[in-house]
């Protein structure tokens, strides 16, 4: 029977956009995503975040959840035009105590929180500003940063820098899903060197301000594999797995972005600058831990695709979660054990890893989610063997501790271990919800 660690963390994970509304509610200043939200035809159903969960005016009952769940930690972020409505300069202190208003409450049941910097609510004065293709928002995300850690000197367990820098570059400014919704791959590759020398600039402020706890950064990553094992197959996924892995990974632990996908991109006209021997030290300057946000593998192979000249395939064989994601347990295992031998983090936690499935109560207001149990299951097991062949992870995040706004899908897409009636705002344990607490309780995945 696998057992984790006595002391291996196991949380949950939320962000603010996804569950706080409240959107422009006590001098909150307006987010890329309010903005991006407000505008038609950009969210799937048609939703926004104005109220998501309304967690900004329960997250008492919402920290009771988390007691009653019994986990050790809970990661959530802060929105930084909570904090600085313009993005620097004025602070909004009734934003600033609500974090310390929720902070208190996780330190009074004996949660550790976890603070996630920038979980992409940019403040939407920045964006009119260039956003994070601008220097300016490098600057202002450094000052940010040092004000929170001033701020919580000595509460936080975690600090992560930001959230999945490969989302914000290239879904919000070359794929255009996400906000700002830009559709230009220049603007994605200068606002991914952006923010990893913002990284090093939080980084270098936690260090200086000799804050408490830990600092790291949280990729999402995706093993890749090639459809078949052709040549050109095989080349199709060492380009991807460029694209979404290494591209980060090998700035942050190596200084350097990854010289195949540079040569790739000036090929195809998008030079890069390179990086001056400061900004490199600056990007991979040591941090205490990776976060590493598991869903699902990619199959590729070569295709016509205009920059990456890929195409990707969903094995027929597999399962698919709610959001068409391929159901893919054996991949944690991989990421750990490649990102521990290839990169050598110090320590690595799985800071999210969920499934979106269509849930719904029954007739007695049940909601029997054994899909998720069985997908929770099959992931614990495959990062149990990491851990167990030496790994050094010392906890698993679930995303998410309750249905939230899944960004273009809005509310469409429910991936909490708690329902959520959007139209009452009640709270409802889904039976993986019971499933999980025995397991933080036990430390024992059965
Ligand atoms: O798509 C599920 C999650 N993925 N990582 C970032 C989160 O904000 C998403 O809700």
């Amino acid at each position: 029977m696998p057992y984790f660690p006595e002391d291996f963390i196991f949380g949950v994970a939320t962000a603010s956009y996804q569950i706080e509304g409240a959107w422009n509610e006590d001098g909150k200043g307006e987010s890329i995503w309010d903005r991006f939200a407000h505008t038609p035809g950009n969210i799937q159903d048609g939703t926004t975040g104005d109220v998501a969960c309304d967690h900004y005016h329960r997250f008492e009952e919402d920290v009771a959840l988390l007691k009653e769940l019994g986990v050790d930690a809970y990661r959530f972020s802060i929105s930084w035009p909570r904090i600085f409505p313009e993005g620097r300069g004025r602070v909004n202190e009734k934003g600033l105590d609500f974090y310390r208003s929720l902070i208190g409450k996780l330190q009074e049941a004996g949660i550790k929180p976890v603070v996630t910097l920038y979980h992409w609510d940019l403040p939407q004065k920045l964006q009119d500003k260039g956003g994070w293709e601008n220097q300016e928002t490098v600057e202002a995300f450094a000052e940010y940063a040092r004000f929170l850690f001033q701020s919580f000197a000595k509460e936080v367990f975690l600090w992560i820098t930001h959230n999945e820098p490969w989302v914000v570059s290239f879904v919000g400014h070359y794929e255009g899903r996400h906000a700002p919704g830009k559709r230009d791959f220049k603007s994605a590759l200068q606002v991914s060197r952006n923010l990893l020398l913002s990284h090093g600039l939080a980084v270098q402020a936690f260090r200086e301000e000799k804050t408490l706890g830990s600092i790291g950064i949280t990729l999402n990553l995706t093993p890749v594999h090639p459809f078949s094992d052709s040549e050109e197959d095989i080349l199709a996924a060492k380009r991807c797995d460029g694209y979404f892995n290494r591209w980060f990974l090998d700035p942050l632990f190596k200084g350097e972005f990854p010289e195949d996908m540079l040569l790739w991109y000036e090929k195809k006209g998008f030079a890069l600058p390179q990086l001056s021997e400061e900004e490199k030290s600056l990007i991979a300057q040591p941090i205490d831990f990776l976060g590493i946000n598991y869903y699902f593998r990619r199959v590729v192979g070569k295709g016509e695709g205009a920059i990456f000249e890929v195409e990707f395939f969903n094995p027929p064989q597999s399962e698919y979660t709610d959001m068409g994601w391929e159901i893919y347990p054996e991949g944690l295992y991989e990421i750990v054990k490649r990102v521990s031998e290839e990169y050598q983090p110090e320590d690595i936690y799985i800071t999210e890893n969920g499934i979106a499935l269509p849930d719904q109560p029954d007739s007695k207001g049940r909601i029997n989610d054994q899909r998720r149990i069985d997908y929770l299951r099959s992931h614990l097991l495959a990062l149990h063997r990491a851990v167990d062949e030496g790994c050094p992870v010392s906890g698993y995040f679930v995303w998410s501790l309750m249905d939230n706004f899944e960004w273009g899908f809005g509310l469409s897409k429910r991936f909490g271990l708690v329902y959520v009636d959007y139209t009452t705002l009640q709270r409802i344990k889904k039976a993986s919800f019971y499933w999980y607490q025995k397991v933080v309780k036990s430390k024992r995945v059965d």
